[in-house]
């Protein structure tokens, strides 16, 4: 509806449609211009009446769901899916935005509520479900877990990768929903051994709640592993090689998605 107005308005003064686009930009980018803030510098500086009407029409034509596929991280717990998140978000600050998801778990120190995640009660978890509100739903480990999509939504409108460090059960929710289409990268430990090693290394887990997640562990690698599951699994044996692996997939998949006219940037930073 806005955006016919806004085509309208190519006909009458530049200005005019200038004062409008801002409008479109800052006061409303959220619904109509996923890609509004890439466009809004060179359409200020041009103030021209026909690049106006052509940027809108491209962003008509692109919205949503055209923008990059989602990218989803798998693996047990403790095989190293935060750590090379954490290394991907920094090398490409401008290409990811993460998937904050709800959890019924409690904080860790140093997490904090709506950047690791919505930490929230049974109850809260529960209305929302009934809500609606969850694209996929998991239990893990005694807690519970889920993908809303506003979490999804908030990223995506910003033209980004939207990455989900998500359990089996969530994913296979989403590879039988036709709604995301994304990337599905599956982190595989060295041994089991190696993965106690590393979970107790990290000093986060009770010794039940290390044991229960040893036990999924052990299916997961199942699935993770078997072929056709996901797109690419990523060896965790060494942190250098396994980053690299990544990182290399993750780029070609989006230089391709580029090649078929997705926007989507690969600045890079370069650790000294
Ligand atoms: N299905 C699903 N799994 C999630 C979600 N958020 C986190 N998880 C998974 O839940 C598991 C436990 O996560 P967490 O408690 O943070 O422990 P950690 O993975 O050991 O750091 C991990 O396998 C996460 O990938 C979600 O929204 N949906
Ligand atoms: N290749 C590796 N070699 C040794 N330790 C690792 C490696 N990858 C990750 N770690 C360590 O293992 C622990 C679990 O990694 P983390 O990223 O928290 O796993 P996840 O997010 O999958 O639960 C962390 O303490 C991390 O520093």
């Amino acid at each position: 509806m806005l955006l016919n107005n806004v085509l309208c308005r190519t006909a009458a003064t530049a200005a005019a449609c200038t004062t409008t686009l801002r409008f479109c930009v800052n006061g409303n980018q959220s619904l109509l211009c996923p890609r509004a803030i890439p466009f809004s510098l060179p359409i200020q500086r041009q103030n021209n009446l026909q690049y106006l009407a052509k940027a809108f029409s491209s962003l008509n034509g692109k919205m949503v769901k055209q923008g990059p596929r989602p990218l989803v991280i798998c693996g047990p717990s403790g095989s190293g899916k935060s750590t090379l998140l954490k290394k991907l978000f920094k090398e490409f600050p401008d290409t990811f935005g993460f998937s904050v998801s709800h959890t019924t778990r409690k904080p860790r120190p140093g997490e904090e509520n709506g950047v690791h995640y919505h930490f929230v009660s049974v109850e809260e978890m529960q209305g929302a479900i009934e809500k609606g509100e969850f694209i996929e739903t998991a239990v893990f480990s005694g807690n519970m877990y889920g993908t809303s999509k506003k979490a999804v939504e908030n990223v995506q409108h910003q033209g980004k990768v939207c990455v989900l460090d998500i359990e089996i059960e969530g994913v296979k929710q989403i590879r039988n929903s036709d709604r995301l289409n994304p990337l599905l990268v599956f982190v595989n430990p060295p041994s089991i051994e190696e993965l106690e090693r590393r979970l107790r290394g990290r000093q986060t887990e009770t010794e039940e709640s290390l044991q229960k997640r040893l036990n999924t562990a052990r299916k997961e690698i199942e699935y993770g592993t078997e072929a056709g599951n996901f797109d690419v699994v990523v060896q965790n044996n060494n942190l250098k090689q396994a980053y690299d692996d990544l990182r290399n997939f993750i780029v070609r998949e989006l230089e391709t998605q580029q090649g078929e006219g997705i926007n989507v940037s690969l600045n890079r930073v370069f650790d000294e």
